[in-house]
């Protein structure tokens, strides 16, 4: 009897992280979804697929560099393999094609790097019949992927070992950041949806070790890399955890996109290691503001105007993202009905704008300033959406 074959569609949303002065801890989950085709015909014998996998793709950066077809390069797949290598599966089910359709605009700040790894370490999940992961799980495997420095120093920071490896990396040293910390912003958007506060627990001593492995080895090798057979490192247990907030029916998010990409790699790299005392006391009184101000119906827009301002990363940004600082300045509740609040999306350069009506007035209004400098955008009203789900025929 013929072995059936299988079909399911992983559907993740985009993500809007930061939303003003929640900088690494806020991420909204929005109406906008990754979805991964998958289908895997258990009836054949071997594949002649490498890994056993076929990747195919439609949409955002379709046919560019950004966009391997390779399953060994292309993160998603990448992902996938790191989560069925810890479980001691060396390659996809035979034989398996994953179709992707992403309307995610890559690099613009709404997420598509992870919504790329929620879906990734879902399609690990699921390939691998592997049931006992739950969601707090999957979050650690997504916490896992990142540029190595990225991990590490974040991981490290948190460390009650901390003192002993300054020389890695020192948050207080005033050297930049070329190492970069890990945010759980958008991959806790993507996988649990809604409207998120995230954070990580510092590490036990014992768990320091593991997080501290390059990410080629976490990783599977790329193309062209030889499969050693070694297991990967297991992420620690309890890395990331999340909490729900209230949101308020009538809010809705307009994005507006412009055409150019800022990797969040860069508009990390603008941000100073060290801040004045001031500007973190004014994220801290608003971030405290912000999770109630979002969830209170009906909506006072005064308030969620205030909540949404920023000191930490967005004055920085600016240098990446012509006249964002004009931008976000540019109109209040008080001179245009219907706003509530403007900040940049992620790391950028999208910019969103919360609003209760009047969006295409909002949405006309920024592409009018971009449009000052020369930057084409376009733009879409979002709504909060649920978390990462898979949807079986
Ligand atoms: N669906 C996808 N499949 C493979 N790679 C992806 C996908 N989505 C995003 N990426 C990768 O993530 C990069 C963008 O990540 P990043 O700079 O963090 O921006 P964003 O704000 O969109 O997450 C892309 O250049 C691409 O390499
Ligand atoms: N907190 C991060 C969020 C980056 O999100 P992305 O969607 O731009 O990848 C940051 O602000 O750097």
């Amino acid at each position: 009897m013929a072995l059936p074959t299988e079909t399911f569609v992983i559907k993740t949303p985009c993500s809007s992280a930061n939303i003003g002065p929640g900088f690494d801890v806020i991420g909204l989950a929005l109406s906008m979804y990754l979805e991964l085709h998958v289908t895997i015909d258990r009836s054949k014998a071997r594949s002649e697929h490498p890994l056993n996998c076929r990747v195919t793709y439609e949409g955002e950066g379709e046919g560019t560099d950004e966009i391997s077809l390779d399953p060994q390069v292309n993160l998603l797949t990448r992902v996938a393999l790191y989560v069925l290598r810890c479980h001691d599966q060396r390659s996809f089910p035979v034989e398996t094609h994953v179709h992707i359709k992403n309307p995610i605009p890559l690099g613009r700040g709404l997420g598509s790097s992870g919504a790329a790894v929620v879906a990734g370490v879902m399609l690990g999940k699921e390939c691998g019949r592997l049931h006992h992961l739950t969601p707090e799980r999957l979050f650690d495997f997504c916490l896992m992927i990142g540029e190595a420095s990225v991990l590490l120093s974040l991981l490290l920071c948190l460390s009650p070992q901390r003192p002993s490896i300054l020389h890695v990396f020192d948050p207080l040293a005033n050297t930049g950041t070329t190492a970069k910390e890990r945010h759980p912003d958008n991959v806790g958007a993507a996988l649990f949806g809604g409207f998120v506060g995230t954070y990580l627990k510092p590490l036990a001593p014992e768990d320091v070790a593991r997080v501290e492995i390059p990410l080629s080895e976490v990783l599977p090798a790329p193309a062209g890399g030889v499969d050693t057979g070694v297991k990967p490192p297991e992420p620690p247990h309890g890395i990331g955890h999340h909490i729900k907030f209230p949101w308020a029916p009538e809010i809705k998010a307009v994005a507006i996109i412009p055409e150019f990409e800022v990797p969040t790699a860069k508009a990390r790299e603008v941000l100073p290691s060290q801040y004045p005392r001031p500007d973190v006391t004014f994220n801290l009184q608003r971030i405290a503001l912000l999770p109630v101000a979002l969830g209170q119906s009906p909506p006072d827009p005064e308030l969620i105007y205030l909540a949404m301002q920023d000191k930490l990363h967005q004055p920085y940004r600016q240098t990446l993202i012509p006249g964002l600082t004009e931008i976000v300045e540019s109109m209040t509740p008080a001179t245009q009905p219907g706003l509530l609040g403007v900040c940049l999306s992620g790391a950028g350069p999208t910019i969103l704008a919360l609003a209760t009506s009047n969006f295409a007035e909002i949405a006309e209004r920024i592409i009018a300033k971009f449009r000052e400098n020369k930057i084409v955008c376009n733009w879409k009203v979002l709504e909060p959406a649920e978390g990462t789900q898979v949807v079986r025929a």
